[in-house]
């Protein structure tokens, strides 16, 4: 008993008390903690589907009050995007593992009654439970797994067990490769071959562009990764017309370009069009590349790729229906969630290549995992294999510089990451690179001090402030709602049946003109609720519009209304994170139809048929990814929190392409948030090691 910590049990509401009583009876959960359950649920501050799942495993077996404990916890962390629970982390820092006010877990430790002082007695004590599997165990169907120090829910331990032995299954298969040719290649898309430099120790005077193609091309998986501007489309694009070249059926490789947005595929196949078509007239003596990229098909989400069926989890390709692709690239990988990484690896045919492109600081998908954060553990440091070394010198003619050598892993011998930025050079590279160090002095100095009129930072910001660089941008700075508000007031005049007489072309180059001014600036909040989040700030804006009489608003459609969509609609052909524009039908304009722009073509869905969109003037970081605007407003809220890290600011900054306002209405909320890192806990790295 020595072991055992007694925990004396709060006073208790009797209403409460009643209620727990019954309920207990029915699902096993001793009383106490059940009434402590049903407050915090009452109070938002535990899931619905936490304490359900709680209350159905305490049904199972025993309820041993540190499995129903660990349950509740285990699923409140699911829901903030960790695949599993560390038992040390709950033991030594319950409060900041889960973000709750002083004593609320102490309140609910207390409810359950006696539990053990250390995480070794407490894992002791699960692993004896009926309703937890050990990996050497008997599999009865038992809905938690446990793992070294790690509590699963057993899907997440499916699924990190997939991807990791996918990952390393396809980036240890090597792909049979003529190295003469690969140098050839790499020479005549990257310009006349750089000797190796024997001398070469540091990472800047090393081409990794050069050296990612080359060892993307030697095996069945790799990533690309690399902050805003590195040229992670630059690269992918030669190292496509580097496959071709290396092919004998070039005319036969089926090559897929795919990413977790609309909006971001949509970039990702215009950025390659691009690249390649710059790179068809220097190929054009050895490969037909212009005819070739012209077969490659749209780009596709990752959803519409795999065939997500509505309203399940399944999808129409899987390792028993696989994807008919040679190679498969998805860009903004960082966004590809736990669950839909161990789909498409699922999904890929032995034969094919998977190439992820993506930055690994990046905000990790709203799901659960990190993946791209997980499988990039080594991607700074490097650490690569002399093999690789070697391989990389013959094939590209490049040194590996010598503190790099130290890898183990399959995994990193096939990720590189691009380290040169060729866009954001400037003060807003700069910004970037210290809020992704945590430096809150260096960033905060930069903020305060840049000339150059692409920073600024609005330390004690009030509503007001922010509504007047919505509507007017800022000096020297144009880029705001003007331009798209006076170009709504500069409407063609429509009539019914006025596209007929080919008037629609017309309607619809001033559609596309709104559409691009509206894209130059974007208000990004860090939360969705207050006065300074996305609501609080849709409203302020929408309110002035009216009052200025820019929009009129009769109901909530209304021309010049900017949405985005929340849910995919296949039917439709929208998906969730797109952003299109409320505008009259020009066949009949008292009618309304959204407008979205993909890639150059306009095209447009009838306004009452979309059931799932808000008001899209300002809108959150996490649904910024994959964008990017001339001038971005960061608005963080009056109260930091625990979601609010340096991640989140990092995506929000390198959404801005030429200027980047920060609005804090607390000017310390940027600095705490600099110092928080997000961690999401999984245990993919340990199975990658
Ligand atoms: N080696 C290079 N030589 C010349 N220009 C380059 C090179 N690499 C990249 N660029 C240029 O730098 C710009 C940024 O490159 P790119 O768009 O490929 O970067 P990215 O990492 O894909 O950016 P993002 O993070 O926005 O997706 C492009 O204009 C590209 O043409």
């Amino acid at each position: 008993m020595s072991s055992l910590e007694l925990n004396p049990t709060q006073p208790a509401n009797p209403a409460l008390q009643e209620i727990a009583a019954v309920t207990a009876a029915q699902h096993g959960v001793p009383a106490a903690l059940d009434q402590q359950l049903e407050l915090l649920m009452q109070q938002g501050e535990l899931r619905r589907l936490g304490v359900a799942f709680t209350r159905f495993v305490a049904q199972l077996g025993t309820a041993d009050p540190v499995l129903l404990l660990s349950c509740v916890v285990l699923s409140e962390l699911e829901g903030r995007g960790h695949s599993c629970l560390r038992i040390p982390d709950l033991l030594s820092d319950p409060d900041a593992l889960l973000g709750w006010p002083a004593g609320q877990w102490q309140a609910l430790q207390n409810s359950a009654g006696p539990l053990p002082a250390s995480s070794r007695l407490w894992l002791r004590q699960l692993a004896a439970c009926s309703q937890v599997l050990l990996e050497a165990e008997l599999d009865h169907g038992q809905p938690l797994l446990l793992v070294d120090d790690r509590l699963y829910l057993r899907r997440y331990w499916n699924y990190e067990c997939a991807v990791a032995s996918a990952v390393q299954r396809k980036a240890s298969q090597p792909r049979p490769l003529d190295l003469q040719q690969v140098r050839q290649g790499l020479d005549s898309l990257f310009g006349a071959t750089v000797d190796a430099n024997a001398n070469t120790d540091t990472a800047q005077t090393v081409d990794w562009q050069r050296i990612a193609c080359a060892i993307a091309v030697r095996s069945h998986f790799s990533i690309i990764t690399g902050g805003p501007g590195t040229g992670k489309t630059y690269t992918v694009a030669r190292l496509l017309a580097l496959l071709f070249s290396l092919s004998a059926q070039a005319e036969q490789l089926r090559i897929v370009l795919a990413a977790p947005t609309g909006k971001a595929a949509a970039r990702l196949k215009q950025a390659i069009d691009h690249a390649l078509s710059g790179l068809a007239e220097k190929m054009q003596d050895q490969l037909p590349l212009a005819e070739l990229a012209a077969r490659m098909a749209p780009a596709a989400t990752l959803h519409s790729l795999l065939g997500a069926r509505p309203d399940t989890r399944s999808f129409r390709h899987h390792a028993g229906n696989p994807l008919d692709v040679d190679v498969l690239i998805v860009d903004e990988a960082s966004m590809v969630h736990l669950e839909m990484m161990a789909a498409i690896l699922d999904a890929l045919p032995p034969h094919a290549m998977l190439i992820l492109l993506g930055d690994k600081d990046q905000l990790a998908s709203v799901e659960a995992g990190a993946v791209l954060g997980d499988l990039c553990q080594n991607a700074s440091a490097g650490a690569y294999l002399p093999d690789t070394a070697a391989y990389v010198q013959a094939a590209s003619g490049q040194q590996l510089p010598a503190a790099m050598l130290h890898g183990q892993s399959a995994l990193a011998q096939q990720t590189v990451m691009l380290r040169e930025s060729r866009r954001f050079g400037g003060p807003i590279g700069q910004l970037a690179l210290a809020v992704n160090a945590g430096e809150v002095a260096a960033s905060s100095h930069l903020l305060q001090t840049d000339n150059s009129g692409m920073l600024s930072w609005y330390a004690q910001a009030q509503l007001p402030a922010l509504l007047q660089l919505a509507l007017a941008g800022r000096a020297g700075v144009e880029d705001s709602y003007l331009p798209y508000l006076q170009l709504l007031q500069a409407a063609p005049v429509l009539q019914s049946g006025a596209a007929e007489g080919g008037k629609e072309e017309g309607y619809l180059a001033w559609v596309k003109q709104v559409l691009l001014a509206f894209d130059r600036f974007r208000i990004l909040c860090a939360v969705r609720e207050g006065e300074w989040g996305v609501a609080g700030v849709n409203g302020l804006i929408e309110q002035a519009l009216i009052a200025q009489r820019w929009i009129h608003k009769r109901s909530d459609w209304y021309a010049g209304r900017p949405v985005m969509i929340t849910r995919n609609d296949y039917g439709l052909g929208v998906f969730n994170g797109d952003i299109g524009m409320t505008l009259p039908d020009p066949q009949r304009p008292d009618s309304l139809r959204v407008y979205f722009l993909q890639g150059e073509q306009v095209r447009s869905v009838l306004a009452t048929r979309l059931a799932d969109v808000e008001t899209a003037f300002a809108m959150t970081v996490h649904k910024s990814q994959g964008s990017e605007f001339s001038h971005v407003a960061l608005v963080l809220p009056e109260q930091g929190g625990s979601l609010l890290a340096r991640e989140l600011l990092y995506t929000g900054i390198t959404r801005a392409r030429q200027f980047f306002t920060l609005l804090t209405p607390q000017p310390g909320v940027f600095g705490d948030a600099l110092q928080r890192q997000t961690k999401r806990v999984s245990g993919l790295s340990a199975l990658l090691r």
